[in-house]
């Protein structure tokens, strides 16, 4: 059973805006008729640019914001009329602004939320000893939360997300500000909660790193509307940006020919090739092997970042799902 289910969401806000001396209302659908459902253990990116509608999902989907039509399931209840009781089944990280006390030690923020949630303390302190080591937290437990590193503090925030067992994780751009090594770190560790937990996310991010690292799952919204729900390779594939094929000859040469390949650049005796998604590359290496003095070769992907701005440019009734 579906732990997330939306059905026909939208959520609009009336905007007041004043022009001279006149005031004008208009209204901004943030979210605009979304309907998805999240199985247990799922990871999903949710991705989309700026304004998109993101964070009102995600208001809507922990209960502090309520829908203007249709219906939301968060763990088999309303968020909006369950809220505190949802709290428990949840766990909220935003990137942006820290969930724990400002001038307490990490080790007593985490002890407060022991208290607040109700964790039995056995289950409290063996969740802690994991999540010290998995995270390296040993020496910042005595350290005041305002006196941590972007890094260090984000950690602390996804422990204390975690601690009260939540079945349910909301990311909003974990890994913002922070350097290659603690964002490499962050996503180990959470892909292995995940593993060894089974615990349901929603990822939020602008950094599609993270998704690659992360997700089985992408949703794409713009302007309020789902535009894209399914695997990265589906989204790659859905959008037919070409994979490249950049080929080493032993020296320079004219353009290869290859039916079904177009010759995009010619680098000395390196020549890159264009292919559709859609087509193998084995059999295009081996025609290049028996026909040119081939060295050396390399497949690349599409980046993710082109695919994403290409299908943001597409207006949404454009965009084929999958
Ligand atoms: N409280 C509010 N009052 C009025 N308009 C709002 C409110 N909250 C959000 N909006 C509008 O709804 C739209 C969606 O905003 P939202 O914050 O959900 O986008 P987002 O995808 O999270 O963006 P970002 O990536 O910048 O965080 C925007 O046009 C925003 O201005």
């Amino acid at each position: 059973m579906s732990v997330i289910e939306l059905q026909n969401v939208s959520r609009a806000f009336t905007v007041s805006r004043r022009t001279g001396w006149r005031r004008t209302r208009r209204e901004v659908r943030a979210v605009d008729d979304l309907t998805f459902s999240v199985e247990p253990g799922e990871v999903m990116g949710y991705i989309g640019p700026n304004g998109a509608g993101k964070s009102t999902t995600i208001k809507m989907l922990t209960g502090i914001l309520v829908p203007t039509s249709g219906a939301i399931r968060v763990a088999g209840v309303d968020p909006s009329r369950n809220r505190l009781k949802l709290a428990k089944r949840i766990g909220v990280v935003f990137g942006q602004r820290t969930t724990l006390w400002w001038d307490l030690p990490l080790k007593d923020s985490f002890a407060v939320l022991q208290k607040l949630y109700g964790v039995p303390r056995a289950r409290h302190r063996e969740n802690l000893a994991t999540f010290v080591e998995l995270l390296d937290l040993g020496d910042l437990l005595d350290v005041p939360v305002r006196a941590l590193s972007l890094g260090q503090r984000m950690r602390g925030d996804i422990a204390a997300a975690l601690l009260h067992d939540p079945e349910i994780v909301y990311l909003d751009e974990p890994t913002i500000g922070l350097d290659i090594i603690s964002k490499a770190r962050l996503r180990a560790f959470l892909a292995q909660v995940n593993k060894e937990r089974q615990i349901t996310v929603i990822l939020t991010t602008h950094d599609l790193d993270d998704i690659e690292a992360l997700c089985s799952r992408v949703m794409v919204i713009d302007h309020g509307h789902q535009v894209y729900d399914g695997t990265l390779e589906g989204l790659r594939a859905s959008q037919s940006a070409p994979r490249t094929l950049i080929v080493d000859l032993a020296t320079s040469h004219p353009p290869i020919t290859i039916p079904g390949t177009t010759v995009t650049k010619i680098d000395g005796p390196r020549q890159h090739l264009t292919f559709p998604t859609t087509t193998s590359a084995a059999p295009l290496v081996a025609q290049i092997a028996a026909d040119y003095p081939l060295v050396d070769l390399s497949v690349t992907e599409p980046t993710i970042e082109s695919i994403i701005a290409k299908l943001y440019a597409t207006p949404p009734s454009g965009i084929g799902n999958s």
